[in-house]
């Protein structure tokens, strides 16, 4: 049986109905997932036709208020749509009426704009399944990276980066790429946060002081962990197979090496939660919105992601091999 997905449309001003709408024609997705958009028809009616597209026909679950959403730019209006067709895709993930969601992007502007204090998906769906750390992993073919830090100015990160953040970052890795993934024993590289890790204390202490300590009480655990690596390699060892996961200090440590190789096809997959969610690894690209140009081929992954991560945990559950 196909696992349900729910599909949420992300902000309606944005490419996010564009790039549902295509994915809903795709044949590898329809094999793959039965489809329930979560959002607004008239939006995705919208998308298809910028796209050339006919309204595909799949089930739409009607979500939140009528009022217009201009296209093209952050709003309180957009935020608030967006917000519900993600309060509404984890109700049906808790509920079991969803097997997983795959999500659209949406604009933290304009989620804060709506009265949310989140700074995005990660967050928010931290806030609403009770989960105080989940990790953000954002994957392709050739690289996996989760962060310990995520959405932060970079002058926070020296403070926000504590041992015990990057050991609960790891240890949450490490589970869900066993359930998830099927890896048997997870390779997990843990970068530093300087150059040269540091060049032994010349270029700050993080490696000694923060980063060493939480690569060793994670081998005391039995996570095969190692690092701290010196960033500007790590990346390139994780794409030969050195690494299974790269754990990154920052958001963009981690996110440039990793757009630049998978932009197209990248996906960003909670870890963590209780529930599924994998998401594109694109923003909202306001710059394209009704112009039907966007790429839909991170959508179209994240779903694939979404009911392949679905059969891996009912599979786990049942306590079969992956
Ligand atoms: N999953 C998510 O919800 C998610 C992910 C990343 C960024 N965002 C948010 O999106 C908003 C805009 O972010 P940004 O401008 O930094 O990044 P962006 O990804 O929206 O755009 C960056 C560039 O990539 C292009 N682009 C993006 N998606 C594309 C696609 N599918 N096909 C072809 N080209 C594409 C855009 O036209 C733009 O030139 C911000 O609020 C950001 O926080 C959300
Ligand atoms: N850093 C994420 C990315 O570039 O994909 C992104 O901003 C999305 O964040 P959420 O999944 O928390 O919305």
């Amino acid at each position: 049986m196909k696992p349900r997905v729910a599909v949420t449309l992300g902000d309606p001003a944005g490419v996010g109905p564009e790039v549902v709408a295509r994915a809903c024609w795709d044949e590898d997705v329809l094999a793959a997932a039965e489809l329930v958009v979560v959002g607004q028809r008239r939006f995705l009616e919208r998308a298809a036709e910028a796209c050339g597209l006919k309204p595909p026909s799949v089930t739409v679950l009607e979500v939140g208020s009528a009022a217009a959403v201009p296209l093209g730019g952050p709003s309180a209006a957009g935020g608030r749509l967006a917000g519900a067709f993600i309060e509404m895709a984890t109700e049906m993930c808790q509920s079991g009426a969803a097997a997983a969601m795959a999500t659209a992007p949406i604009s933290k502007e304009a989620l804060q704009a709506a009265g949310y204090p989140e700074t995005g998906h990660t967050t928010l769906l931290g806030r609403l399944t009770g989960v105080p750390r989940p990790v953000m992993m954002l994957a392709g073919e050739r690289l996996r990276v989760v962060l310990v830090t995520i959405h932060c100015a970079l002058a926070d990160v020296p403070r926000l980066l504590t041992t015990q953040a990057i050991v609960e970052t790891a240890i949450v890795t490490d589970a869900a790429l066993r359930e998830l993934l099927g890896l048997a024993r997870p390779r997990l590289a843990v970068a530093a946060l300087n150059p040269h890790a540091g060049e032994g204390g010349m270029f700050g202490d993080e490696e000694r002081r923060v980063i060493a300590p939480a690569v060793e009480a994670l081998r005391a655990m039995g996570v095969e962990a190692s690092g701290p690596h010196p960033p500007d390699t790590v990346f390139w060892r994780a794409m030969h197979d050195q690494f299974d996961v790269v754990v990154c200090m920052y958001h963009d440590q981690g996110l440039i090496p990793l757009k630049l190789l998978h932009f197209y096809d990248g996906v960003n997959v909670t870890l963590g939660l209780p529930i599924i969610r994998a998401s594109v690894d694109h923003g909202t690209a306001y710059d394209l919105a009704g112009t039907g140009r966007a790429s839909a081929a991170s959508m179209k992954q994240a779903i694939l992601w979404a009911a392949r991560m679905a059969k891996a945990k009912a599979r786990t559950a049942k306590g079969q091999i992956i």
